[in-house]
């Protein structure tokens, strides 16, 4: 089976290299002619554990080119590209379009006689609804003017992966959805996936089967319902934080520890325990997109969502108390030096798109603070796409608590777990932790002196 996908990010990259370790033949474009070169030299153009070893285990079935490679004779073409957020909230589908009218163009009569069959279209990226068909009108009018008659089948298949763990996410998935009215399109799809709903690749070295892993479901809908269950996942996810983050701001007024909270109700199976961790809230290239998407698809329908509103007026208001635990335990911030432990949204991954640390950062900058920075990996990008932030970035963890007025665990990567923070206090002017993910031993460090603040405790 040959598959192209359009889009190496982190979706269609980590999509192609699974696809090709499982045998199947796979050809991807990028209109990104720096990324393309760097994964020719098998560099992955994005942070992502297992994509550099897996890259190199693809035996030559994993072929990179910009839209000049494009090869016909493929079964099917997964569409992988950014849909970002207008200024209105709504999705911002020009990639997606602009995929559609090249692959219009591109789309050759002999592909698409009735002698061999079309390419089943997939949109990959999350779209809202009615992209499907708004893909294959694209599609079928650009080859309508070249006089090509077929008809193209465009199906809706929402990638759920996880930024950090993204590989394990597409090897052991809990569900694939396929949203087509096309039984021959699901089939093919079926097919393509087979390796993965079956588990029948042996299993990478790094990336072992997870104990009782049971096989994902496999759904069957329609465009429509797929493009939603996408959106209304996302939102659930993101709202379940915001819930737990609304139960800690509670547990700080009445004297409660939103850990043991959280560990009392997640254990009704009706729950669940995942997605309970109190702290300073949700961000990255997907939640708060696609809940303000969720919100814009309501309002275009007239129908008000108060509660997708409220996960995102929560989210940003844990934020902001960041700033007023510091204010309250610093007094005055004007003239203070505060460091920041961790940069990235979440661990494991060096993406900044609406990461809590940019905003508490600019707050603080505001108020007349000096903000020193370490992460292990998202420095360099924070750079790169904030040039004008004046963060002072240090090159480790020691250089950071040096003069420093509080401390703030913006990410919880795992080295920052253990740190001699014992030693770090006698380093620091003040002793003042402000734990954002809970993620401390915070009897420890109030043993060794600290002030320390968690979030709900
Ligand atoms: N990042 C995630 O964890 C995640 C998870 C699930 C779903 N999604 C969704 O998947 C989609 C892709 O997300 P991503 O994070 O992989 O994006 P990304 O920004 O990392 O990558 C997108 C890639 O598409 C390329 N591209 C854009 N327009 C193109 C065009 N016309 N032709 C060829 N290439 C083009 C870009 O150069 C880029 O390399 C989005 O809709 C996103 O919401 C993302
Ligand atoms: O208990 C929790 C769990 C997560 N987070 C935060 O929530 C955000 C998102 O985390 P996570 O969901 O792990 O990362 P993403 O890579 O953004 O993945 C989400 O977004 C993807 C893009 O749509 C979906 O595919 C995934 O299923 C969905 O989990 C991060 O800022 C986390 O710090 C918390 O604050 N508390």
């Amino acid at each position: 089976m040959h598959i192209t996908i359009i889009g190496c990010g982190y979706v269609g990259l980590t999509t192609a290299v699974s696809l090709a370790y499982m045998g199947r033949c796979v050809h991807v474009i990028d209109q990104n002619e720096e990324r393309i070169q760097m994964l020719r030299r098998s560099q992955p153009p994005i942070h992502e554990k297992g994509l550099e070893e897996l890259l190199n285990q693809t035996n030559g079935r994993l072929t990179f080119g910009t839209w000049d490679s494009f090869e016909i004779k493929t079964d099917v073409v997964i569409i992988a590209v950014g849909t970002p957020s207008k200024e209105n909230g709504d999705a911002d589908l020009s990639y997606v379009e602009a995929v559609a009218r090249e692959l219009g163009q591109r789309l050759t009569p002999q592909v698409c006689d009735k002698s061999t069959s079309a390419p089943v279209i997939v949109n990959k990226s999350t779209v809202p609804i009615g992209s499907a068909r708004r893909v294959q009108s694209i599609i079928s009018q650009h080859l309508k003017e070249r006089n090509i008659v077929t008809s193209i089948s465009v199906a809706s298949n929402p990638e759920f992966l996880r930024e950090g763990v993204a590989l394990h996410d597409t090897f052991y998935p809990d569900r694939i959805v396929i949203g087509s009215e096309d039984t021959q399109a699901a089939y093919t799809l079926r097919e393509m996936y087979a390796p993965i709903l079956e588990q029948t690749f042996s299993a990478p070295e790094f990336l072992p089967r997870p104990e009782n892993y049971l096989l994902p479901a496999f759904i069957i809908t329609s465009p429509t319902s797929a493009e939603l269950i996408k959106y209304a996942a996302n939102t659930f996810l993101a709202m379940k934080i915001s819930y737990i983050n609304e139960i800690a701001g509670l547990s700080e007024k009445v004297g409660a520890d939103i850990q043991e909270v959280a560990r009392g109700i997640g254990l009704d199976k009706r729950i669940g325990s995942q997605f309970l961790n109190a702290g300073i809230g949700w961000g990255g290239s997907c939640f708060p997109k696609d809940v303000q998407a969720l919100i814009h698809t309501g309002e275009q329908y007239g129908y008000a969502m108060p509660l997708s509103q409220s996960a995102i007026d929560v989210n940003y208001r844990q934020r902001e108390e960041v700033i007023k635990k510091l204010q309250s335990a610093l007094k005055v911030l004007r003239g203070r030096t505060i460091g920041l432990l961790g940069l990235a949204f979440k661990p494991g991954t060096d993406d900044l798109r609406d990461a809590p640390a940019i905003t508490i950062a600019e707050r603080l900058i505001e108020l007349g603070v000096h903000v020193k920075a370490y992460d292990p990996i998202a420095m360099e990008n924070c750079r790169h796409i904030h040039p004008n932030l004046a963060i002072e970035y240090v090159s480790s963890s020691t250089e950071l608590v040096n003069g420093i007025d509080a401390l703030i665990l913006i990410t919880e990567w795992n080295e920052f777990i253990h740190l001699p923070y014992k030693l770090y206090g006698e380093k620091m002017r003040q002793k003042v932790i402000l734990d954002g993910r809970n993620a401390l031993n915070s009897q420890a460090l109030r043993d060794a002196g600290f002030t320390y603040i968690g979030v709900g405790k």
